[in-house]
């Protein structure tokens, strides 16, 4: 598991490691860690030219220290001070001392030949967008060849949202202090983090904002069925999904609860023919959910339409007291009548993308996390709200960000896929939140392994979920991290 940590989270436990050890030791250890992992990924110093992007706070005083360790090491040091006045006093006599080149934005001619850049402009104490000086800076140093590393956060991110201001610095990697910042690894700021690097400074961090789960925390929600198993023990799904005309949902939504967890699926609705043609796995008929026998969590939503029969589906579905998950069309009829979940007492999934999420009346200003956990607050359901980094909200609080989403996943029918999955799990009684996230990851896996053989398409994700299993338990020779 990944904790996410906010910037303000960070700062309280900094201060009281800092009120514990000796002047400056806190920022050694990150500034030492910082030069490691640019050795590391250089991984050369003799005649590397190196630059220092320095703002005027403590994340320029990491990299006037983790530039001098380098400068020691034998490589080329520029340290280019935005704020000459200002920049931080230990670190740059420390710069000086080891022989480095100091210089100001007037004089900066060259900062496209860097072979790395390392930006210390600002980190958790930035505001908004970059001043012009600064923005200046990392626009010639990005147009070179250099390997971009940020120093804790880029500059221009937000560390708690991940809102990308225009000019921010777009790191391939960053070297991150103390804890992973949600900023990191959702919304835009994660295409601008690149490769997450932590250093753990020993600090004594309370209950994290938000997390993120790694293969061996997905594995673990998902025990291999025992020797008392059976076909309904393991968790029976109900899917509606798809219609007579269109029963591609309905065939890629069976297809991957069935793929994902192989008790036994039952499929009710109108694309009984298609399902049945591709799964004769599955348990078909063309009747109403509620007929459709013991179930022990309902899918509900994807291309089954908007008409009023659909709506009668939806009502019916959502008065059992049964976990649901509504994906799709199931989202714009619920967007009329909220109160259908928020009177519910068993759980309930909701899995909307971006417009889904404004349709259903939630504001989505830049700020995902936030977004998604006021809208699972008010709804008292579990919102996935879909992204490159899908957000699992769920009404308590609790928050996951998926760290597996690849933009190849961005292509029709994987949505219903995605539905198929979660509700597979959540059909074994998994917690929803749980339940969702562990989706969500499975999901983005399947991705990943399908993309490795080309442009995906939604029924090579369906293919690849034994796989996707398979690889999180460990198998394929990774490791479970
Ligand atoms: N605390 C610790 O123990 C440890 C902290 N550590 C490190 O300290 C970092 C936090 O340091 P910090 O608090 O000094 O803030 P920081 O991120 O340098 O930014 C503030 C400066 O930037 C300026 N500035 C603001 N916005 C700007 C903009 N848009 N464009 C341009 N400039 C802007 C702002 O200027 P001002 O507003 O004051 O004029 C101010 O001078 C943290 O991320 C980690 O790297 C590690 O060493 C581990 C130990
Ligand atoms: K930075």
């Amino acid at each position: 598991m990944t904790d996410l940590h906010t910037a303000d989270q960070v700062r309280a436990a900094e201060a009281v490691a800092l009120a514990r050890t000796p002047e400056g030791a806190l920022m050694q250890r990150a500034a030492t860690g910082l030069a490691t992992v640019c050795l590391r990924l250089a991984g050369r110093a003799v005649g590397l030219r190196v630059t220092l992007l320095v703002g005027s706070g403590d994340n320029g005083g990491d990299a006037l220290w983790a530039g001098a360790t380098l400068a020691r090491r034998g490589a080329a040091v520029t340290g280019l001070l935005l704020d000459p006045d200002r920049a931080h006093p230990a670190g740059l006599a420390a710069l000086r001392r080891a022989g480095a080149r100091v210089v100001t934005a007037a004089d900066a001619a060259g900062l496209d030949r860097a072979d790395l850049v390392l930006d210390g402009i600002t980190g958790i104490g930035g505001r908004g967008g970059l001043r012009p000086a600064a923005a200046d800076a990392v626009g010639r140093a990005v147009a070179g060849p250099g390997l971009l590393v940020a120093v804790d956060v880029p500059s221009g991110v937000d560390a708690d949202t991940g809102v990308v201001e225009d000019g921010a610095f777009p790191a391939q990697h960053t070297v991150t202090f103390g804890a992973v910042k949600p900023g990191l690894v959702v919304g835009e700021g994660r295409g601008h983090a690149g490769v997450v690097h932590l250093v753990d400074l020993g600090l004594e961090l309370g209950p994290p904002a938000a997390r993120q789960l790694t293969d061996g925390d997905v594995a673990a929600l998902l025990p291999d069925p025992g020797a008392g198993d059976d076909k309904y023990s393991q968790g029976v799904v109900g899917i509606h999904a798809g219609s007579a005309t269109y029963p591609g949902a309905g065939v890629l939504c069976t297809g991957a609860a069935l793929r994902t967890r192989p008790g036994l699926v039952r499929y009710a609705g109108t694309a009984a023919e298609g399902v049945r043609a591709a799964w004769p796995e599955a348990i078909v008929s063309s009747g109403r959910p509620a007929d459709a026998g013991r179930v022990q969590a309902w899918v509900v939503g994807p291309g089954g339409g908007t008409d009023d029969e659909a709506r009668d589906v939806l009502a019916e579905v959502l008065a059992l007291d049964l976990p649901v998950l509504v994906d799709a069309d199931g989202l714009t009829l619920l967007a009329d009548d909220l109160d259908l979940v928020r009177h519910r007492s068993a759980p309930t999934v909701l899995t909307p993308h971006d417009r889904e999420f404004t349709r259903l009346g939630f504001d989505l200003a830049g700020d995902r996390i936030g977004a998604a956990r006021s809208a699972a607050a008010d709804l008292g359901a579990v919102v996935l709200l879909k992204g490159d980094a899908t957000v699992v909200a769920g009404p308590d609080g609790t928050t996951f960000v998926n760290g597996t989403g690849t933009p190849w996943l961005a292509t029709a029918g994987t949505g219903d896929v995605l539905s198929g999955v979660v509700g597979a799990l959540l059909a074994t009684g998994l917690p929803a939140v749980e339940a969702a996230a562990a989706g969500a990851h499975l999901h983005g896996r399947a991705g990943q392994l399908a993309a490795a053989g080309g442009p995906l398409i939604a029924s090579d994700l369906v293919r690849h979920l034994p796989a996707a299993v398979h690889r999180v338990q460990g198998g394929l020779g990774h490791s479970r991290a």
